[in-house]
């Protein structure tokens, strides 16, 4: 399951790290709180490959629980460097998805929550539908249905207990229209992503063998991002790990949590570190950055810490751009002017290893806008992108395709793959080894015929979707929302739309294109790290944004450490000219003061 050879000569790197090696021995409930850079994944990825190894025995698995999509997919590949594969007995994903896959649809029945036989998960339409008739039904004047949303949202998954007098007395108004939203939903015979955790919940707290049972199956849980979960997960690793006895390894840094708006917690990190029963191991050294991007980020953080460059010798450096005009303006200096610089100094570095960030995607716009017309290879990571790259049905189709263009020849990806990520996906319709069979027939047989870089995205897609996507989706309660986001890339690449002439190549950044500039805001970049960053629009008002409250000040501050922390040579501020945010002057006038 793991690579041996692997794995251990990764933990021969921890072996110099006092910190990152008590961490890959230990032996009980063990949490690695450390700031970036410091190894936290590494560690983690290499523990799990080891457990798996020497400690679970087959057939008992190990869970790993991540913050999002995106973070799972980098979780996933620094695992398959280790040899582990996700499915079977590893589990790797969010914490809905652990929900639903691993608790609500296996046991909805048996530990009586109530749900109907086939429930579905509700698409963004029917949420919205649902929401409309309970505001409709509790409220005098609804106002605007997404803020609605946020506010609902937030109290269903701050407040956990239905029962508490902190539920009905918080917000009784608000209390009142969740209520009316989940019955809406339920009449439609649905849940949402937040009932997943929140049924997964009460599933564990109602049903005492449900613990036990998954503890047989998972006497492991590895979390990581930690301090970005939330309280209903935290809440299930008390009974789990605290009660039922599962087996602790979690990472985290609360100086990066910055999903405050959809329910995060960093306190809740700190209550798991502090407690008796818990190894609570800290780091300090930063492998990926500069010693000056290194020291500049503790005043970006604003925060002493005692974190220090693992190498010395390599310095790193900040650049500060202030520059005029537009954005679109600004973009092209970047792609223009700046990017080329950089190459020239670095020639060891290409397109994939710069990253330009962003606090929002419709900034976004106008650096994709100047590296299409500067015909740049980009692949981009925000609500804007033609796709969402955290989609997990688009993860899959992009694997396909780059077998079709080439992967069946060089290995990367191997089909093996492509059949495990599929059958991960459509996990719901797919039983047996035999039907295994069938959907190994079924993907080969349409994927070997379409082997071609420039056949049009829209004919490949039509075969795949009519002959294996759909089968198997429309037995996946866990895929409506996945085959909505598919059916709107489809549209987009129809004849009829705005990506028509758009080729089978283009989507599997193959040859090439692999080599892309990445563009993704702050937010989507957490977790990763490129040789060069761009911070643009690095203006006031738009981090922090104008009139923002001191909790929501201090989360736009954390955005900006954990931007600039993604880079190892360079950091380039760029702002436009005399609007500087004020993150950036502090950086600024660090930079004057070491001088
Ligand atoms: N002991 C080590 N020896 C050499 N390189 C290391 C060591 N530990 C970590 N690294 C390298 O440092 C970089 C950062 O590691 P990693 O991504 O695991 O850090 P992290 O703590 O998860 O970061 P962040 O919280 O910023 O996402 C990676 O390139 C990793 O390979």
């Amino acid at each position: 399951m793991s690579d041996r050879a692997a794995y251990l000569r990764v933990a021969a790197q921890l072996r110099g790290n006092p910190g990152q090696w008590a961490a890959y021995e230990s032996r009980g409930h063990c949490v690695v709180l450390a700031g970036p850079g410091s190894g936290k994944t590494k560690t983690l990825t290499a523990k799990m490959a080891r457990m798996l190894a020497e400690d679970v025995h087959e057939p008992r698995g190990v869970a790993c629980i991540t913050y999002n999509n995106e973070c799972e997919r980098e979780l996933e590949d620094r695992l398959a460097a280790l040899g582990v594969e996700p499915g079977g007995r590893v589990f790797v994903g969010t914490v809905h998805s652990f929900s639903l896959t691993q608790i609500v649809l296996p046991y909805a029945k048996v530990a009586g929550l109530g749900l109907p036989e086939r429930f579905g998960v509700a698409t963004r339409a029917e949420k919205q539908e649902s929401l409309a008739e309970a505001a409709a039904r509790t409220l005098d004047e609804p106002g605007n249905l997404q803020d609605l949303d946020f506010r609902l949202g937030n109290y269903r998954r701050s407040i956990l207990n239905r029962d508490s007098v902190e539920w009905r007395e918080t917000d009784p108004e608000l209390a009142e229209l969740v209520e009316a939203y989940e019955e809406a939903l339920r009449q439609r015979g649905l849940i949402d992503f937040d009932d997943m955790p929140l049924f997964a919940l009460r599933a564990l707290r109602d049903n005492q063998w449900l613990q036990r049972a998954l503890l047989a199956k998972y006497p492991v849980l590895v979390i990581d991002e930690y301090q970005d979960l939330g309280a209903a997960l935290h809440r299930m690793v008390l009974g789990l790990c605290f009660r039922a006895g599962m087996r602790l390894f979690a990472v985290g840094d609360v100086d990066q949590s910055i999903y405050g708006f959809t329910g995060a917690r960093p306190d809740l990190l700190r209550r798991l570190s502090g407690r008796e029963d818990v190894e609570t191991v800290r780091l300090r050294l930063n492998y990926r950055s500069g010693n000056r991007i290194v020291v500049a980020s503790r005043v970006a953080l604003g925060e002493e810490r005692d974190y220090e460059a693992a190498d010395a010798a390599a310095q790193g450096t900040v650049f500060i751009h202030p520059l005029g005009g537009s954005y679109e303006r600004q973009a092209a200096r970047v792609v223009e002017e700046l990017l080329p610089q950089v190459l020239a100094r670095h020639p060891r570095l290409s397109y994939r290893d710069v990253a330009v960030l962003y606090p929002a995607a419709w900034i976004g716009d106008a650096v994709a806008g100047a590296a299409e017309a500067a015909s740049i290879p980009i692949v981009r990571s925000d609500g804007n992108a033609l796709y969402p790259r955290s989609s997990r049905i688009m993860q899959w189709l992009e694997l396909c395709s780059q077998w079709c263009c080439g992967g069946w020849r060089t290995g990367k990806p191997r089909f093996t793959r492509l059949v495990r990520e599929g059958r991960r996906l459509f996990i719901e319709a797919i039983h047996s080894d035999a039907g295994l069979l069938d959907f190994h027939r079924a993907l080969i047989t349409v994927l070997w015929e379409r082997r071609d870089a420039n056949i049009l995205l829209h004919r490949w897609m039509e075969e795949l979707r009519a002959n294996v996507i759909e089968p198997y989706a429309s037995e996946c309660v866990a895929l409506r929302d996945e085959i909505e986001t598919l059916a709107t890339f489809a549209a987009r690449v129809a004849p009829a739309g705005d990506h028509a002439e758009m080729v089978l190549g283009e989507l599997s950044g193959s040859g090439e294109q692999l080599d892309r500039l990445t563009l993704s805001t702050l937010h989507s970049a957490k977790g990763r790290e490129f040789g060069v960053v761009f911070m643009f629009g690095m203006d006031s008002g738009r981090l922090p944004r104008n009139g923002v409250g001191q909790q929501q000040l201090a989360e736009a501050r954390r955005l900006f450490y954990v931007g600039f922390t993604r880079a190892k040579a360079e950091v380039h501020l760029v702002h436009t000219a005399r609007r500087s945010s004020p993150f950036v002057d502090e950086i600024e006038q660090h930079l004057a003061d070491e001088r």
